[in-house]
């Protein structure tokens, strides 16, 4: 490896992970370093990306970003989960909210008391005993200092952007305007030395990141990292993104929707709506598709609707010699639970972990890639899992995602729960049990056991135990105001 202490940081790309990068970097370990970000106004950034998970509120806090401001700046609203409509089967619906559900003890999650009093007539639907799940169904939100509910944002992609720019370039960064023609690497080992733009300006750097989207100039055409293929799993290639006029009050939840072939996305912003639809091109023409999109939006169209082709999978390599990609150039796992700004960050933090200020280590690029693909590889399963269990047979689609075969770590999870109702989280999966839970039960898996240890409560006090229980959750709700209302008092933006 290269013994080469770092110094100048070289960004090429300024979408949400150049920016995100450019603004971590900068203001944590900024200066002890050099960096400058490349980027071309004449290549727009991907434009999507407005849906977040609560990890998001990790890297604001270390980033020291005022909330209000930051919902302000990106017309943000807050979100509570996701709304899965038609997944299960047409006409079903769940809420996979971002809350603690009830209560369980060191042994057994508190589904497994749940499943017991679903048994014996005494449990209400399981989402009764989630404050998050119920406060997205009534469209209610506070952040309260006692009991405080689990959030994230929807945002504007493009003001979003911009913000982080602005932190970056606050702390130093400086932008280079202009289209990168050529990288050019060393001759004996192979290392990224310089970009070269069209202008004919050379960029040279000791560390290069590459944000290029898509391209992914750097990390592949350059370096030829490799890429493992995911779409015989997740077979959708191709989306439409469209914003639409609001319609009524922005509700505190993504909405997804399943459609013929794929699902369609709403993500309320304060000014506007983002919608999107995530389809396979195997079974469905980009014709049909738009049409499917326009006449499933609420409010008027405010753009053209904009298609998107991507390829489902990850970078073999996501950090290769002096070379690390974040973002869509490392990969794209489709947005149905939001988690690719959650990577970009994941990327980031692990970077500022492993920071190679003294030289790049093989130990160092081991380490880092190991990690990023541990957690791509449990996103993936558990993305897979809202197509494959499901009981929907009206389209050769459907009956592809049905039956396909799926990865033996995510088969092993479905067994378990099927069989057991246990779910164990392994330490790189973002998703929590409780998520697991909602998914899987929401899709249609109901467990064949409870764990043994809930039989040490009696009936008696297992009815009070779950009533108390979804007591406090509706007092809690009871008293939060309309997430419209919070909005406008807390974080309203202007324009
Ligand atoms: C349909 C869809 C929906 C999505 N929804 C979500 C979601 O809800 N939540 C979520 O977390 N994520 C979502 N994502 C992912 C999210 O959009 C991206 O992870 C995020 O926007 C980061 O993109 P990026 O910065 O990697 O790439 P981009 O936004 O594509 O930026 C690439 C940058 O590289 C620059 N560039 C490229 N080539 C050159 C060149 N030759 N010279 C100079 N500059 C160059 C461009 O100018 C641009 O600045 C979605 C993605 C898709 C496709």
């Amino acid at each position: 490896m290269q013994n080469k202490s770092i110094k100048r940081v070289v960004i090429a790309g300024g979408g949400t992970a150049g920016w995100m990068a450019a603004a971590a970097l900068s203001k944590l370990i900024g200066k002890q370093l050099d960096i400058a970000l490349v980027e071309s106004d004449d290549i727009p950034t991907v434009g999507v990306g407005e849906a977040t998970i609560p990890t998001i509120l990790t890297i604001n806090r270390l980033l020291q970003i005022p909330e209000p401001e930051f919902l302000q700046a990106t017309q943000g609203t807050f979100k509570l989960g996701i709304e899965f409509e038609n997944w299960r089967k047409q006409g079903h619906r769940y809420i996979h909210s971002f809350g603690d559900t009830g209560q369980g003890c060191w042994a057994a999650g508190f589904h497994h008391f749940w499943l017991k009093g679903m048994e014996r007539g005494i449990s209400s639907d399981y989402g009764e005993y989630c404050p998050e799940l119920k406060a997205a169904e009534q469209s209610k939100f506070a952040i309260q200092s006692q009991k405080k509910l689990n959030y994230a944002y929807h945002l504007d992609a493009g003001l979003y952007g911009r913000f982080l720019r602005k932190i970056a370039e606050q702390h130093g960064v400086r932008r280079i305007e202009g289209k990168i023609s050529d990288v050019q690497c060393n001759t004996d080992d192979g290392y990224i030395q310089s970009l070269r733009l069209e202008s004919g300006q050379v960029v040279e750097g000791d560390l290069f990141i590459d944000c290029t989207g898509f391209r992914a100039l750097l990390i592949e055409q350059a370096l030829e990292s490799g890429f493992d293929d995911w779409s015989h799993w997740l077979p959708c290639d191709s989306a439409l993104a469209v914003q639409t006029e609001s319609v009524g009050e922005a509700v505190p939840y993504t909405r997804s929707i399943a459609r013929c072939s794929g699902w369609q996305w709403r993500i309320p912003l304060q000014h506007r709506v983002g919608n999107g639809f995530v389809y396979s091109s195997k079974y469905l023409s980009d014709d049909k598709a738009e049409q499917i999109l326009l006449d499933n939006v609420e409010g008027a169209p405010i753009t053209k609707p904009r298609p998107i082709k991507f390829r489902t999978g990850q970078r073999k390599q996501y950090w290769n010699k002096n070379c690390i990609a974040l973002g869509l150039s490392s990969g794209f796992i489709e947005p149905l639970e939001s988690t690719s700004i959650h990577l970009i960050q994941n990327g980031i933090m692990w970077l500022l972990l492993m920071f190679p200020f003294q030289g790049i280590t093989k130990s160092v690029v081991n380490e880092y890639n190991e990690k990023l693909r541990r957690e791509a590889d449990c996103i993936r399963d558990f993305i897979i899992l809202h197509y494959h269990v499901t009981e929907r047979d009206d389209t050769d689609f459907w009956n592809y995602c049905r039956e396909m075969s799926i990865p033996d770590s995510l088969q092993h999870r479905i067994d378990l729960f099927r069989e057991t109702g246990r779910v164990f989280k392994p330490q790189d999966d973002v998703f929590a049990e409780n998520s697991w839970v909602q998914v899987m039960m929401g899709q249609g898996i109901t467990p064949e056991q409870y764990h043994p240890i809930v039989d040490m409560m009696s009936d008696v006090e297992l009815k009070s135990f779950l009533q108390t229980i979804e007591n406090n959750a509706k007092s809690l709700v009871s008293q939060l105001p309309s997430h419209a209302d919070f909005v406008a008092h807390y974080c309203k933006a202007v324009g």
